[in-house]
């Protein structure tokens, strides 16, 4: 046996429950190779080594399992709610009791340290509960008539088949939280995981099979050819629902190749979130919020602070406690207990880190603390300073431990420059007056607005983007309606 089998096996064996590496994909509720046979790497982004070979699948395989969740739908939208509300409860309960192996999964593909990635499994979980509970909830309406002899009711039903396509920065929870509410809804559900992190989610399927997930109705198609599948998923008419998660710049291709069947989409892309630290802030509280909103999954989040804004008077101050900060974070192997921060997920990503910053100090700014790669995929977390609005870091979302300090003088100033981007997902401040909390947080043209607080991440809220952060919302009550159609039923009597 070669030394990656060996990696791979010995990586397998370490878990409780070994069952739930599994490395085929889930279709029609068959665990399945791909017909080609052909395979591709999961590596651990922290070692390079390969942890899994997985199933290829074709687009002709994705239309199969298109297929088979068309042809599963009935049955279970047929069911009673609180029957499919017992069975998500029960994928609840299961992931919950096996978060150790699952968040030890987690950071093998993903690199997020090991608290943190089950820290994701509890996030990712939540929205299951929560949407089991939701199901119980899908309430119509009557209407008095518009006629005496006409009775108006309104029902909501189930969209159909829907197609995901996920990202690897959160595996567990980007897939949870659109399959939950779909198959609460009564729909059902086909996910694509991105190709550096699959093993999540086909750990996901293994659960859901176990709690009772009918054959068909929640599919896994592992594949590297992301484009093709994504095609499938946007032109097979079986699918009534697309929702993806990922960047703005394959968030257009996606909303382009859906307009031919105007396929309804669901959309969150990608971010550009102000963090703005005002005069009358507790700064000790707002770095706190800086460290948890910037350094979460190595900066590689949609809700990462991405331009740091701090009022001139405060701003030597917040720059300095920063960085003390900045440089208590241990970087290494997430499975290290102690490390705080892993490594990026790819080198492309390590090469935008790095130009972001050499663009910046090509353009006068200085870095404070950090600013080196650290062999591999490590990078050092960084805090720059006389940063300015004309640097890249600027416009586009760095996705890395980089946190850029820009000085302002006014609350106009701050909120101006604060939403000058395309982006609207989004944003923080620290401020104690309660007249500039209301104006600032009425302001900012975000759809998630943090007060005093760097984390926002929960299933009970509506997370989404404005501008082109996306479409829809995801989580909290609002989150089932994107899995639903609303029928006006107008009855002569
Ligand atoms: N708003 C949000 O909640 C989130 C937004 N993002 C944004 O995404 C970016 C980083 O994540 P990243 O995963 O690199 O984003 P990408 O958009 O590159 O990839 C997201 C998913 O889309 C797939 N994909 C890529 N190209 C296509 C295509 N042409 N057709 C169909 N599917 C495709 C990828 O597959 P593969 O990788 O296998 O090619 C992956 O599964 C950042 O901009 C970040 O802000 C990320 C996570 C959450
Ligand atoms: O993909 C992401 O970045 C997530 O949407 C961020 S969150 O849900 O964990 O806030």
């Amino acid at each position: 046996m070669t030394a990656a089998a060996t990696e791979a096996e010995a990586f397998k064996a370490s878990l409780k429950d070994p069952s739930l590496l599994e490395t085929r994909a889930f279709v029609a509720g068959h665990w399945v190779e791909a017909r080609d046979g052909k395979t591709f790497a999961v590596t651990n982004p922290a070692t390079g080594a390969i942890i899994a070979r997985v199933a290829d699948l074709s687009r002709a395989e994705a239309a199969e399992a298109i297929e088979a969740a068309h042809q599963a739908m009935a049955g279970w939208s047929a069911r009673a709610a609180q029957d499919r509300a017992r069975i998500l409860r029960r994928w609840f309960d299961l992931m919950m009791e096996n978060q150790d192996d699952l968040g030890r999964i987690l950071t093998a593909e993903q690199g997020k340290p090991l608290a943190e990635a089950k820290g994701e499994i509890a996030y990712g979980a939540g929205f299951i509960e929560w949407f089991g509970e939701e199901a119980k909830r899908i309430y119509g309406e009557t209407i008095p008539g518009h006629q005496a002899d006409k009775r108006i009711s309104v029902i909501r039903q189930p969209v159909g088949t829907v197609a995901a396509i996920t990202p690897w920065n959160f595996p567990t929870a980007m897939i949870t939280r659109k399959c939950a509410p779909a198959l609460a809804a009564g729909c059902s559900f086909v996910g694509r995981p991105a190709s550096e992190t699959p093993l999540s989610a086909l750990a996901l399927a293994v659960l859901g099979e176990r709690a009772g997930l009918p054959p068909g109705i929640f599919g896994v198609v592992t594949s590297s050819r992301s484009s093709e599948i994504g095609r499938e998923f946007c032109e097979n008419p079986r699918v009534r629902k697309l929702t993806f998660t990922g960047s703005t710049e394959v968030g257009r291709i996606l909303l382009r190749q859906a307009a031919d069947q105007v396929l309804k989409c669901s959309m969150e892309l990608g971010g550009n979130a102000p963090f703005i630290v005002f005069d009358d802030a507790d700064l000790d509280a707002a770095v706190e919020g800086a460290m948890a909103s910037k350094y979460r999954n190595n900066g590689q989040t949609c809700v990462c602070a991405n331009r740091i804004y701090v009022q001139a008077s405060v701003y030597d101050a917040f720059a300095a406690k920063l960085a003390t900060a900045v440089e208590k974070l241990k970087v290494g192997d997430g499975m290290t207990p102690g490390v705080t921060t892993g490594p990026l997920i790819n080198q492309a990503a390590v090469e935008k880190v790095e130009d972001h910053i050499r663009d910046a100090l090509a353009q006068g700014a200085q870095v404070l603390t950090g600013g080196q790669p650290l062999g591999g995929l490590f990078f050092q977390p960084t805090v720059l300073t006389g940063v300015t609005d004309a640097m890249k870091l600027t416009q586009e979302e760095t996705f890395g431990p980089v946190a850029p300090l820009f000085k302002f003088e006014t609350e106009a100033e701050a909120i101006a420059r604060a939403n000058d981007t395309i982006f609207g997902l989004a944003s923080y401040f620290y401020a104690r007056d309660i007249g500039r909390i209301t104006r600032v947080q009425e302001g900012l043209e975000y759809g998630i607005v943090g007060v005093n607080t760097g984390l926002i991440s929960t299933e009970v809220a509506p997370f989404g983007g404005v501008k082109q952060s996306g479409l829809g919302r995801e989580g909290s009550r609002h989150g089932i309606e994107d899995y639903l159609e609303m029928k006006y039923i107008c009855l002569a009597v």
